[in-house]
């Protein structure tokens, strides 16, 4: 028996090299088995046995002369994220020499002309900090899934962490010097050669690039809103210490609406690119209960946007919903927002209530990280319950209309690289634009037909012509959300 498990034991050991930390661990249960065998009457003929006992000592004695150290870094550190985890998957990719691995990922996406090298699981990636030796491993645990519903793959609980090992000796100098370094270096690394992300959080948390064009040059809106919104941004940036004086979370709402096409989800990207912060795109349908929506709001990391488009779709935020009704009729109380999701509305729409979104949004757990936003999307604002619009919670509302003449300027620069004055027909759609109701999506599908610059105009003046007619004769316009007449506005409701 103990013959037999010593010899599977071994060769598992040199087929299948362990992590530094385990050695131990394999050296101990090893000489454990051998010191049985040898007080075994003959399980293996002694020169066999010699000749292993030999081989063993010998792959070990390089570790045995001294003692290993292993620091856990997981991806959590209670229910945030850990900063640490993050900076160790910034920092470690250069570290990778795929020469060296039997196992490495690589990869190429359409927005990079190299070939990226990505951190291989169960691999041991080699650093050295000055000639001290440390060896990297990223490991992943799966775990069961937060529901028990073996259906929902929506939420998989994967645990990953990161194991780190290095002699004992340079314990204090690799716990603080070097943790220190990968910190400081992931932070440059991330400055230098950020690509932004986008991720979706309803499939765990999946990521790509944020390949989105749209940038604040590219937006046609009044030009004065579009100060606003930057300044805002700015102002929210720059203000890490007052929101700390005034014992305030560090984060911000913004409520972006209006018809269909008029480019809330441009304006989306072009806040992130200006923040340089990922998006994380949140499906409230795929959330299932309260605490889960709590839990992906916690593990968003700092210098994140939390998008909810088209929120007014969800029931749950409805002014008259269920919930709404619930909770104007008692008081939110932590029971309310722990009400498990009844299984025959499971995958109709949210299993999380108003309360629960609300919670998230600005409750208790709210301050825990920093440098968020949150923005939700909708054509119908008058839809959403008033409670998730007050301050505090949408701090600023950004209405988007129609295309007004002067925001017109900014797509005939888009599209044909006019310039107000280069062509009589610009100042003619402009004057077109200040009685017909077109958003900017369906004007920049009209530009974009023709590359000669006057079958393009003259489309667009087709296009205005009609729809000012079609107008005309239904008394209505192309969208039906947004308020007749509106211009562009915003609405600062704090600071
Ligand atoms: N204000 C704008 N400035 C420049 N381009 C715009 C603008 N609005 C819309 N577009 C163009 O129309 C496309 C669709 O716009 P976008 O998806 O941002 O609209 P939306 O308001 O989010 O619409 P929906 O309500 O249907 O989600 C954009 O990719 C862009 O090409
Ligand atoms: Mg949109």
């Amino acid at each position: 028996m103990e013959a037999a498990a010593a010899r599977n034991a071994i060769m598992e050991f040199f087929q299948n090299p362990p992590s530094p930390s385990t050695l131990f661990n394999a050296y101990a249960s090893l000489s454990a088995s051998l010191m049985i065998l040898r007080s075994t009457p003959n399980p293996i003929p002694p020169p066999i046995r010699r000749f292993l006992w030999s081989k063993i000592q010998n792959y070990f004695s390089t570790y045995s002369s001294r003692s290993l150290a292993t620091i856990i870094i997981e991806d959590s550190w209670g229910v945030e994220r850990n900063l640490l985890f993050d900076a160790a998957k910034v920092y470690l990719p250069s570290k990778v020499s795929p020469g060296s691995l039997r196992k490495v990922k690589m990869g190429k996406i359409p927005s990079r002309k190299n070939i990226s090298v990505g951190l291989p699981e169960d691999e041991n990636i080699v650093d050295f900090f000055g000639d001290v030796k440390v060896i990297w491993r990223l490991i992943c645990v799966q775990g069961e899934t937060k529901d028990g519903n073996p259906g929902n793959k929506s939420y998989s609980k994967q645990k990953w962490h990161f194991q780190l090992s290095f002699d004992e000796k340079n314990r204090e100098e690799i716990s603080s010097d070097y943790l220190q370094h990968v910190l400081a270096e992931s932070t440059s690394l991330t400055q230098e050669d950020r690509e932004l992300k986008l991720f979706s959080c309803h499939s765990g948390r999946k990521s790509t690039y944020l390949q989105h064009p749209a940038s604040f040059e590219t937006i046609a809106m009044d030009a004065d809103m579009k100060q606003s919104i930057i300044d805002d941004l700015n102002r929210f940036l720059s203000r890490r210490d007052f929101y700390k004086r005034i014992g305030k979370a560090w984060k911000r709402g913004y409520l972006l609406y209006g018809p269909p096409g008029t480019g809330k989800s441009s304006l989306v990207v072009a806040m992130a690119k200006h923040l340089k912060f990922d998006v994380h795109d949140l499906e409230l349908s795929s959330i299932f209960s309260d605490e889960q929506l709590r839990d992906v709001l916690l593990r968003m990391p700092s210098k994140s946007i939390l998008v909810i488009e088209d929120v007014d779709c969800y029931e749950e935020v409805h002014a008259r919903s269920k919930n709404v009704k619930k909770i104007k009729n008692a008081s939110i109380t932590s029971q309310d927002m722990n009400i498990p999701p009844d299984p025959m509305e499971m995958g109709k729409g949210p299993g999380c209530t108003l309360s629960g979104i609300l919670n998230a949004i600005d409750g208790l757990w709210s301050g825990c990280g920093e440098e968020r936003i949150i923005i939700f999307t909708t054509n119908h604002k008058d839809k959403i319950d008033p409670a998730l619009l007050r301050p505090g919670r949408m701090d600023m509302q950004i209405e988007l209309s129609y295309l007004k003449p002067s925001s017109f300027s900014v797509l005939a620069n888009n599209y044909l690289g006019l310039r107000d004055g280069d062509h009589p027909h610009l100042e003619k759609i402009k004057s077109m634009l200040q009685n017909t109701e077109v958003t900017p999506a369906s004007v920049a599908e009209q530009l974009l037909r023709s590359d000669d610059v006057d079958v393009a105009l003259e489309g667009v003046i087709n296009f205005l012509k009609q729809k000012k007619m079609e107008q005309v004769n239904n008394g209505d316009d192309e969208g039906s959300a947004a308020t007749p007449g509106n211009s562009e506005s915003i609405k600062l409701s704090e600071n």
